[in-house]
């Protein structure tokens, strides 16, 4: 951990639909972290730079997100959830998760949520060729990286848990 951070920073990413978030309000839930749900920051403060009609989605604008967070990053103590991860500065992170799910089981949590057949095949594809497993091995040293399966609940579980008990390794000595 960054000597600077009394708490570690967690990224928690993958494909829209694998699970982060579900997994990010868990592990919160479980120690002193707190959930940064990147895709609300972006809604509710404006760090776009219009609508992509064609994805029906915000085109973010990133170095407002990093203007945004940088300060509580450099504190630490946050699990940090979006489905991308080449932009954000690498020392903010202690621990990066790439969730994977099934693209069967995948596809069909995204029917359930209603998206585009366009938007639907091509995040299906982007799990299919692992391309946030790519950009995380790229953007990060590999040691810290982990790659976890999502596809049952039971999965969700031994993430949850896994993750839980690094942190408390992690911040043993923290008061
Ligand atoms: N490991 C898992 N097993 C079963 N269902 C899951 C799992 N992870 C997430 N889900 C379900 O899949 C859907 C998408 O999860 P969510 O956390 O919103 O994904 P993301 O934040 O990656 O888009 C939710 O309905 C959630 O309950």
């Amino acid at each position: 951990m960054e000597a600077k951070r009394q708490l570690p920073n967690v990224l928690v990413t993958g494909t829209p639909g694998t699970g982060k978030s579900t997994t990010c309000e868990q592990i919160a839930e479980a120690t002193r972290l707190r959930h940064v749900n990147v895709g609300d920051l972006v809604r509710s403060q404006d760090l776009h730079c219009g609508w992509d009609e064609e994805y029906s989605c915000h085109i973010i604008d990133e170095d407002k997100i990093c203007d945004a967070l940088e300060d509580q990053m450099n504190r630490g103590g946050n699990i940090v959830d979006y489905h991308g991860c080449d932009f954000f500065p690498e020392r903010w992170f202690d621990l990066v998760i790439v969730l994977q799910t099934d693209n069967t089981v995948l596809y069909e949590r995204l029917e359930k949520r209603g998206y585009p057949q366009k938007k639907l095949s091509e995040n299906v594809e982007c799990e299919i060729m692992h391309v946030i497993v790519q950009e995380a091995l790229e953007s990060y040293r590999e040691e810290i990286v982990q790659v976890l399966p999502s596809n049952t609940v039971e999965d969700l579980e031994s993430n949850v848990e896994r993750t839980v008990q690094w942190y408390k390794q992690v911040t043993c000595h923290v008061r």
